[in-house]
């Protein structure tokens, strides 16, 4: 197996990370406290092809690979946790119209997402289903050639804000085979958005929930056939945590380099921290444990683009272990940090407040667990 990278990768590695540097990290701080969504340096990161990482070059895509795109997000993670997480989510649902929808849905929804013109968002999530995906209760009744959607969607990132929600709704019977999945508007008559949820950490994007009143939605606009949403969603999931898992790496990886850097400059005892070897022994776990995940992300995003049969159980084996990894490096970096670690004039809570929610979000780590499970008894 070979982990290095190429010319090419390296270029598109720089690129992203010289992004972040120069304009994703300066105001990072800032619009966590402000919770600022910066739709413009999404859209300036759109410019460099990052809206549309993995869709088809036909409709503006980049028609790069999964490990390309884990590059980039854990790149702009270096900068900025939560900007880099949105830029994932829109990727995932503009990957889902152009995976599974018709020509016609492509090319009227992916130029304009492809630029960012038009932000997505991912809708799977309801108030009362959350693990158990397939329990939903927003229904789809087909009325002439449109559906009529009503219910709720929680959590969702960009609500109120995106201009286009790709929605996962019950057309259909019970369980996962009603399901389907549509690309809905802001602006048609029956959406509305809930208040803006207070959250520890991922600030600089809003979340909400959604609510549909009697949304008419064209048969046009459904994605694929009836009965298969569910299926589209758990894919675009499988891509989903290998981004967040990048995101994490991204986020520990600045958290190190900050460790680090604090090390060789603060003194205690006559002496720089980095001089102490039970110091010196944790920055070398955190380092251990960044690369292991770091390898685990890159096997799995491998596996993806082979499409290989296990890519499924090693998404959510990369997701489980870089999140719970990745949260653990950043809170070590603040405990190094000692009492400056636990003040806001200090990037570490931030960084443990962004990555905690990896832990939840996209499938929580304990229904990775059961995914595994489910893949290991499946061969
Ligand atoms: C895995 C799970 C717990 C299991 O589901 P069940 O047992 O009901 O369904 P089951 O019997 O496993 O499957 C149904 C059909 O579906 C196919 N399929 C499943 N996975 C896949 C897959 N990966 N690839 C292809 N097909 C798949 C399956 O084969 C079956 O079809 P079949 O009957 O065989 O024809 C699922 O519910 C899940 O995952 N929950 C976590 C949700 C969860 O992750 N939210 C996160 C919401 S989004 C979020 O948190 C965000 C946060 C930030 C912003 C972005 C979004």
């Amino acid at each position: 197996m070979d982990f290095s990278l190429t010319d090419d990768q390296r270029a598109i590695q720089e690129m992203a990370l010289a992004f972040a540097r120069d304009e994703m990290a300066p105001h990072s701080a800032r619009w966590d406290e402000e919770k600022f969504f910066p739709v413009d340096v999404l859209r300036q990161a759109a410019g460099l092809g990052f809206a549309g990482v993995y869709v088809q070059d036909d409709v503006g895509g980049s028609g790069l690979t999964r490990l390309d795109a884990s590059l980039i997000f854990e790149a702009l993670s270096y900068g900025d946790v939560p900007t880099a997480a949105y830029l994932t989510i829109h990727n995932m649902a503009s990957w889902m119209i152009d995976r599974f929808a018709g020509d016609e849905l492509r090319q009227r929804y992916l130029p304009r997402l492809t630029t960012m013109e038009l932000i997505a968002s991912y809708c799977l999530t309801e108030p009362g289903s959350g693990s158990d995906a397939a329990a939903m209760r927003t229904t789809a009744k087909l009325d002439g050639d449109h559906y009529v959607l009503n219910g709720s969607k929680a959590f969702i990132s960009g609500a109120g804000v995106s201009d286009v929600y790709v929605v996962m709704a019950r057309s259909g019977g019970e369980g996962a085979k009603g399901v389907s999945a549509f690309v809905v508007e802001k602006g048609w008559e029956g959406l509305s958005f809930g208040a803006n949820e207070r959250k520890m950490g991922w600030n600089s994007q809003p979340t909400a929930q959604v609510n549909f009143d009697n949304v008419r939605v064209p048969v046009s606009n459904r994605i694929g056939q009836e009965g298969e949403g569910f299926r589209f969603a758990m894919m675009g999931l499988d891509g989903g945590r290998l981004n967040i898992a990048s995101c994490s790496l991204g986020g520990a990886a600045f958290a190190l380099d900050t460790a680090k850097a604090y090390m060789e400059t603060r003194n205690q005892f006559g002496r720089p921290l980095k001089d102490f070897q039970a110091l010196q022994f944790k920055i070398a776990d955190m380092a251990t444990d960044l690369e292991a995940a770091r390898l685990m992300v890159r096997s799995a995003a491998a596996a993806l683009d082979n499409r290989d049969p296990n890519a499924t159980k090693l998404c959510a084996m990369a997701k489980r272990f870089a999140t719970d990894a990745c949260f653990t490096v950043a809170n070590d970096a603040l405990q190094l940090h000692g009492g400056y670690g636990f003040l806001q004039d200090y990037p570490l809570e931030r960084i443990v407040r962004d990555l905690r929610v990896h832990q939840i979000l996209e499938g929580t780590n304990e229904i990775m667990r059961v995914i595994i499970g489910r893949e290991m008894f499946r061969q």
